[in-house]
Formats: structure tokens, sequence, C-alpha cells
């Protein structure tokens, strides 16, 4: 079975950066990988062919894109105090996130990617500079104020997949809800269709360690997303999964920009992923170059 990414370049954002020497066209048809899994509704060919809002493209949410960006980074800096050295890691980073993109941030180990993801998730606070989820300055937020938004806004998606292993797929998704303060009646709906969304729903009974990493990186999604966050930051969420697993992930998140109106900001190293990015920024040194 094929997944295809089919992207259309806008007047609006700068062309995604790919490999080397890849051509460049209006429209890139690209087969991102050969998957065999009819375990997963989400991703069959039927699916992809006849239900239009399944369909895995970044077409149609780049015609009404709003023009407000949902992160805006303004000239941040992060400086870490050890002892008596100081360790410049940010050097004045400035970037747009709109609503509706997937945005990748590239870059050698050590450049600074997880701890800019960092900061624009709440966890840590810029040394200087400005970091605004849509109006609001997270720059200027206390640790409550930061959390009681994660809460509500963001999620989070981590390499190590970052399941309970006691628990089965729908007690993880749960969790998330329960964190949010999301009513109890609303859990079953809402944890079957994330877990639908992310073609497990005939595992949702199933711990972490009867899953593949595959499966258990989509369960992590489908608990990141249950609260309708609308910022996803993910860390190098393929980092841990072949190529066709990672091929799957990237299909998923596709498929959640769609239906579930997230913005998608993760990291990674994998540069065979980077074509299915709307942006792509290249971190060297604490610094963009791209
Ligand atoms: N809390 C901290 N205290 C001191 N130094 C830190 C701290 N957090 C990160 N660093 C340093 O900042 C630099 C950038 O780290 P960061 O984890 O952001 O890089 P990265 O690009 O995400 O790397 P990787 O791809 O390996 O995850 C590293 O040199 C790291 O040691």
């Amino acid at each position: 079975m094929k997944l295809w990414f089919r992207k259309r370049s806008s007047p609006h954002e700068s062309a995604p950066q790919t490999t080397a020497n890849e051509p460049h066209t209006t429209h890139i048809e690209h087969t991102l990988s050969t998957i065999d899994d009819d375990s997963h509704p989400l991703i069959t060919d039927t699916s992809i062919e006849s239900t239009s809002s399944h369909v895995v493209t970044a077409d149609s949410k780049q015609t009404d894109q709003p023009s407000e960006p949902i992160l805006t980074v303004r000239e941040v800096h992060r400086i870490f105090e050890t002892g008596s050295a100081e360790i410049h890691v940010l050097k004045g980073i400035n970037m747009e996130v709109r609503p509706g993109q997937l945005v990748m941030l590239k870059g050698r180990s050590g450049s600074g990617k997880t701890t800019l993801l960092n900061m624009l998730g709440g966890l840590d606070l810029p040394s200087r500079g400005e970091i605004y989820f849509n109006k609001f300055p997270l720059h200027g937020w206390n640790d409550d104020e930061r959390t009681q938004l994660r809460r509500k806004e963001i999620g989070f998606v981590f390499q190590a997949f970052a399941l309970l292993p006691l628990l089965s797929a729908r007690e993880n998704v749960e969790l998330s809800l329960r964190m949010a303060s999301v009513p109890k009646e609303e859990w079953d709906d809402r944890v079957k269709h994330c877990l639908d969304l992310v073609g497990l729903s005939k595992r949702m009974n199933h711990r972490p360690f009867e899953l593949s990493g595959g499966e258990q990186q989509r369960v992590a999604i489908a608990k990141a997303i249950a609260h309708r966050p609308k910022l996803l930051l993910a860390d190098e969420p393929t980092a841990n999964l072949d190529s066709q697993m990672g091929a799957q992930v990237m299909s998923v998140f596709r498929n959640i920009i769609a239906t579930e109106n997230v913005t998608i900001c993760m990291t990674t190293h994998d540069l065979t992923i980077l074509e299915v990015a709307d942006h792509v920024y290249e971190m060297v040194d604490g610094k963009f170059i791209s």
C-alpha cells in the first residue's frame, strides 16, 4: 500500500527545504513508503482515495490558512549557567508557525533544537527575547500560567513514546483527558476517536509492551491530541522507528492536521521525512541558517 503526500507551493510560505539535488515542482507527489497494516483504517488505500477528509494532503489547509501565527519567536536567547560557566545555547532565534502547518526543526545533535522546543511549549523560559502563543506572551508568564496553558492547548510527543507501561492504550489516552479536566462522560467517545485516528482502535486494550514501537508512538500521539490541543510539539518522534513506521507517524501527523485542526512543530534528524514539512528551519550552533 502506498502513502501519498501531496504538497502545493503557496505564495504565503517558503518552499520546504528538501534534500540536496531534489527537483522542486509546483506539485510534489511523493510516495513516502509502502506499508502493510490491516490494523490501520486511516491509512488504507480505500480511505486515502475515497474519504476526502482523510486524504493525506497539504492542499486543503493551505487554501484558507489564517494569517495570524500560532507561535511567534523573536530574538530568543537561552543561556544556561553551570557553576562558573555559561553555555550560550540559543543565539537569537526568530520564527513563526502558522495554524495548520507542519514545521520541522532540523540540526545536528547539540545544536539547540530540544532547548527551543521546550520553550515553545512553555516548559522553559528564554534568557532574553519573546515567545508568543497566539497573542499570549509565554516569556512573561509564571510557571502556573504556563502549566494551565499547556494542559489545555499543547500536546507533547517524545522520542521514547512516554506511555505508562501498566496501562492499556485506552487508559493511557484517558489519562490526558483526566489531566485536562475533560468531563468523564466524554472520555469513551474521545478515546475511541483518537485511537481510531491513529489506526489503533482494535488494540485499545493492549498494553505498551504488546505493541510495536510504531504502534506505541501512535498511541502516544493519540494521548497527546486527546484533549484537543491547538499545538502539538514532537521531539524526534521518528528517531526510534524504522523508516516504514516513521512514515506511518508522518501520515498520522498529516491527517490530524487536516481533521483535528492541530498545528505541529517537531524536531528531526531524519532527512527522508523533511519533504513532508510545510517549512523546515535548520539550526546550526543555536542559530537558524534557513
Ligand atoms: N539544562 C541545561 N543545562 C546546561 N546545558 C544544557 C541544558 N540543556 C541543554 N543544554 C546544552 O545545550 C546544548 C543543546 O542541547 P539540545 O538538547 O537543545 O540539543 P539538540 O539539538 O536537541 O540535540 P539532540 O538532537 O541530540 O537532541 C547541548 O550542548 C546541551 O548540553
